[in-house]
């Protein structure tokens, strides 16, 4: 079992490179299936998900090799058997984005349905409504989804459909499957993540008749056919927040090369109120903080909401620095109803931590202190390395594989930066 080793109290300094998001370059691997050409995508983060969407392609038919630059070579020339088996759906939910696009583009599909994960229960039923809207006849049988078009329609049609939330793998879908439908797709309620402007841009540099990618209402004229693209992926701005939040805590100096402050609206503005210094430059973001040890730094209310709110996908890491930042403050999550796993965790270090449903009071000021702590999803075990980072002595971060699902080689980077962290075999 793989761990972390983390001793606490140094300043981070220096620069750090930024890689592509995991959630756009899931989608962005799965729209290869929408065409028989070859596609480049550039910027591709070296980590487990990654590797698993490979993986669940491969099993399709698709050729994937992913190099040491981080650029994936696909070709969906002819697919195989269109299915996504529970093996790997079960490790990763984004396997549900196959699904629209193996509908466009082969008629039929079988995707294994995820299951209830960590974080809440997550269901699939708009995209399901959705695909069914377009003509799809879907059926739930023995824990797959299993998605066909009726006799006698070649494609699906396009459709008005108005998801009943805001739900970001549920716009990605639905858009990949209107790009080859019949004729015009209105989505409206759509996510406005800049994971869905990326994956939008590369579907129209494919050949495919968007607009509105960006707002609520994305209009979609269905082509025949797509052609093969070139396309980088946009920096991940969870992994730049998550570093942002690193240093904010820690103090330091550090430059994010490729990081992108009009994605991180919202974190950005917590921070400044908070007394850490953010400067926006043309080539990334600029992080000054005198670190919570100096007193300094203000702990910050918020509510997690859709883009371009506070993201879910912080919240975990924002409440380690509120943790150690002066004052009470209350966190409210309002996407997901089981993510404050790491509360117990945070605990074990020393934070002083009420959660009672959707909310979280934090009593700030806590001097931490390091113990053994265990990650129990993905952005808990990046909050636990953060906290490990200001706790006195050491910390031990066990079950690395959820943070190995979506963070490129981050002890590396953080050791880059002067933290004492490193990962053993225990
Ligand atoms: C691979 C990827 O991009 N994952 C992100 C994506 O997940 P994901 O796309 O799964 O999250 P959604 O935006 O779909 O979920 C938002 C809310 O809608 C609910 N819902 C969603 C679909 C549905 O058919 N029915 C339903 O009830 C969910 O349970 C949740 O409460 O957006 C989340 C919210 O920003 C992020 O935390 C995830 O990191
Ligand atoms: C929840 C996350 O990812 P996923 O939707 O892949 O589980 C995340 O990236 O924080």
């Amino acid at each position: 079992m793989q761990q972390l080793l983390i001793r606490g109290g140094r300043a981070l300094q220096g620069e750090v490179p930024i890689s592509g998001a995991k959630n756009a370059a899931l989608p962005l691997l799965c729209a290869a299936l929408l065409t028989s050409e070859a596609v480049t995508l550039h910027n591709v983060p070296r980590l487990q998900d990654v590797r698993t969407m490979l993986q669940l392609l491969q099993h399709m038919g698709v050729q994937a090799e992913h190099d040491a630059q981080g650029t994936v070579r696909l070709r969906a020339q002819q697919l195989g058997e269109p299915e996504a088996p529970y093996e790997l759906v079960r490790s990763m939910r984004a396997s549900i984005l196959a699904l629209g696009p193996l509908m466009a583009r082969a008629g039929r599909a079988t995707v294994a349905l995820p299951g209830g994960c960590a974080i809440g229960s997550r269901p699939v039923d708009q995209h399901i409504r959705g695909l069914q809207a377009m003509g799809a006849e879907i059926a739930v049988e023995h824990g797959n989804i299993v998605a066909r078009l009726p006799q006698g329609m070649s494609r699906l049609r396009g459709a008005h459909i108005t998801t009943e939330m805001v739900t970001v793998t549920g716009t990605e879908n639905l858009l990949m499957a209107a790009v080859l439908a019949e004729g015009e797709t209105v989505l409206s309620n759509a996510a406005l993540e800049p994971e869905i402007i990326d994956l939008a841009e590369m579907l129209i540099a494919m050949g495919a008749r968007i607009e509105g990618h960006g707002t609520a209402t994305l209009r979609i004229q269905g082509v025949e056919q797509l052609q093969g693209c070139s396309h980088s992926v946009v920096a991940d701005r969870i992994e730049a927040g998550t570093f942002l939040c690193a240093v904010a805590a820690t103090g330091g100096d550090v430059f994010l090369r490729g990081a992108r402050c009009e994605h991180l609206g919202a974190v950005l503005d917590k921070l400044r109120d908070m007394g850490v210094d953010i400067e926006c430059q043309a080539q990334g973001i600029r992080v000054r903080s005198p670190g919570a040890a100096s007193g300094k730094l203000t702990a910050q209310s918020f509510r997690t909401t859709e883009y371009p709110g506070f993201p879910t996908d912080m919240q975990a890491q924002f409440m380690a620095l509120n943790c150690v930042a002066q004052g009470t403050s209350t966190i409210t999550e309002t996407i997901f109803e089981n993510r404050f796993m790491h509360v117990s965790e945070l605990a074990r270090l020393g934070a002083h931590i009420q959660a009672d449903g959707k909310v979280a009071v934090i009593e700030g000021g806590a001097q931490l202190s390091g113990a053994a702590v265990s990650s129990t999803d993905l952005r808990a075990s990046a909050c636990l390395v953060i906290a490990g980072l200001v706790a006195d002595g050491q910390t031990i971060v066990g079950e690395l594989h959820h943070l190995d699902r979506g963070y490129e080689a981050i002890e590396a980077k953080l050791r880059g930066l002067g933290a004492d962290i490193e990962r053993s075999t225990a």
